[in-house]
């Protein structure tokens, strides 16, 4: 069903649109013929709605509700409530920028169908601005047109690849174990029955040391009862990096240099590009090393990289940096919701932990072949990102065309900002929409989606959709199956409940406290 209603709306689409552009080129000429003025051909009635037409909020309303009203840190909330009062396509104003809101799947999905060989997010101009200062190579991230496409093809296949995402099932499985222990440390020694503080700083730690095993086939020691201190520092930048990130893009680039903040910024990402740039040349010694003693060269991701030849060692540096920063916050958060649901919801663990111990009975380690039979889990976590989309709103600038969106036709150049977040809650795709239903997602095997497709799109659409999709999946799985037959996972008995904010990614508003009970005792 949706196949078809996909099609129509794609040709009504592209024919509303090849019928727009050529009364926009013909200069208004329409049915009515030429020699009338374009005003007056074009009647109120068949007038082509632009984005003068659409409402929204201006920069003082827009102002009022971010500072006044407090949706400053749940912009992800604001979505819900404006497209409650201007439907699902608005536009927003701060100062000389113009933003396009997209709130509902039918009009997200015709944005990102349209959107051409090489899709942008937004300019990045602070992450850029960086990069420039320092001679620092972009990477995947901040990367566009046809230069992204090549870094993207040279990256894909070995984060991508089925084949190649299981081979690091084992780097991952070590990391899943130091992390079960860690957690029973930490339970052990938090003084408080079972209970372990700030689970997501925990995953958080859990996500660096993963991804840091895939990319460089390194450990960080993330693990140990001590954090080493660079390690710390790092994650440090990174949060500091992101929290100021939204504040230096609302000042002018000119005032930048003379703002204490961007001098923080900088700092922050100096550390980030210090800390990769290090285990890089790790890496090419190790790999000099064993070509001189004549051995096998074999290794992970970053290894590949560098013996393949296709960038240069700094454009390695600017991709593995824009990776390790990606790969962390977006994992740990994600785990750390589908853990507190978990808690909340004692029937749904109970069925997890009844279909985890079926395909992985008595001590046996889950592996990514596993997890294919692991219908529930997928759709549990399936149900965490609906509910807690880590990018709760998605950028958007097509560069290459106008587009037709509803009745609306945009320029070139458009921002349009998707509200993945008001989506995910839109009762008329997903009944009982706050409720945490992961059934929601499970199917007989001939039975189509029940779902929109675009109703959920947590780790973006086509050729600009994440890079780390799958290794995150598998991250995810091995590390829930894991603990789910290791520990009961209860809530915090203080009834604490934990909202999400924005934080340029949807994160905790406060720490998420779990009790882990062990299952065999
Ligand atoms: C649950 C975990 C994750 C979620 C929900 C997530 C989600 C996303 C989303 C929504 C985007 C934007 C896609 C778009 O604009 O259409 C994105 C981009 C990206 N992600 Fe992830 N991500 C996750 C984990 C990871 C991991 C583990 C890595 C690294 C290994 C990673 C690397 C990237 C990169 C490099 C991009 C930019 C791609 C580009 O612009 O070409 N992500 N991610």
């Amino acid at each position: 069903m949706w196949r078809r209603s996909l099609i129509n709306v794609g040709s009504r689409v592209n024919r509303r649109r090849h019928e727009a552009v050529d009364r926009l080129k013909n200069g208004g000429v329409g049915v009515r013929g030429r020699g009338a003025s374009s005003a007056a051909v074009m009647g109120t009635s068949d007038k082509q709605k632009t984005m003068e037409n659409l409402g929204g909020p201006g920069l003082m309303a827009s102002l009022y509700w971010l500072f006044v009203k407090g949706y400053f840190q749940t912009t992800q909330q604001m979505q819900i409530e404006h497209s409650k009062i201007y439907g699902p396509l608005w536009k927003s104003k701060y100062g000389p920028l113009v933003v396009v809101n997209v709130a509902s799947a039918e009009l997200i999905e015709q944005v990102l169908r349209q959107e051409g060989r090489h899709p942008i997010r937004t300019d990045m101009p602070h992450w850029r601005s960086y990069r420039e200062l320092r001679n620092q190579a972009h990477g995947p991230l901040t990367e566009m047109g046809a230069k992204w496409q090549r870094i993207r093809s040279i990256l894909n296949p070995r984060m991508l690849k089925p084949k190649h995402v299981s081979s690091y099932t084992a780097a991952i499985n070590e990391v899943v174990t130091d992390f079960v222990q860690r957690l029973a440390w930490l339970r052990e020694t938090s003084g408080q029955d079972m209970m372990v503080n700030d689970v997501a700083g925990e995953l958080y730690k859990f996500a660096f040391e993963g991804i840091s095993s895939v990319l460089f086939e390194t450990r960080m020691g993330c693990m140990n009862e001590v954090v080493p201190e660079k390690t710390q520092k790092f994650i440090f930048s990174v949060g500091e990096m992101f929290r100021l990130s939204p504040v230096v893009v609302l000042f002018p680039k000119s005032t930048w240099p003379y703002m204490p903040f961007w001098r923080r910024f900088v700092a922050a990402w100096d550390h980030l590009f210090k800390v990769a740039d290090e285990l890089v040349q790790k890496k090419i010694e190790e790999i000099q090393k064993n070509v001189d003693l004549d051995q096998n060269v074999e290794g992970a991701y970053l290894t590949h990289l560098l013996l393949s030849d296709q960038m240069t060692v700094t454009e390695i540096l600017g991709s593995i940096t824009e990776l390790l920063l990606a790969g962390v916050d977006t994992t740990s958060n994600t785990i750390s919701w589908c853990l507190y649901h978990l808690a909340k919801e004692p029937e749904i663990q109970e069925q997890l932990y009844q279909e985890v111990m079926r395909v992985c009975p008595g001590d046996k380690v889950p592996t990514s072949d596993d997890a294919a039979h692991m219908p529930y889990l997928k759709a549990i976590i399936k149900e965490t990102l609906r509910l807690y989309p880590v990018v709760p709103g998605n950028a958007r600038v097509v560069v290459e065309n106008e587009i037709m969106v509803g009745d609306h036709l945009f320029p070139k150049n458009t921002l349009f900002h998707l509200c993945h977040y008001a989506v995910s809650y839109d009762d008329s795709i997903f009944p009982n929409a706050h409720a945490f239903l992961p059934q929601r997602w499970l199917r007989a095997p001939d039975e189509k989606s029940k779902q929109h497709p675009f109703g959920s799109v947590p780790f973006g659409f086509g050729i600009r959709a994440c890079l780390g999709r799958r290794v995150a999946e598998l991250e995810m799985y091995l590390l829930l199956s894991r603990l789910v037959k290791q520990f009961e996972v209860r809530p915090d008995p203080a009834g604490t409940t934990v909202k999400p904010i924005t934080r340029t990614l949807l994160c905790p508003a406060k720490p998420i406290n779990l009790q882990f009970l062990d299952r065999r005792v």
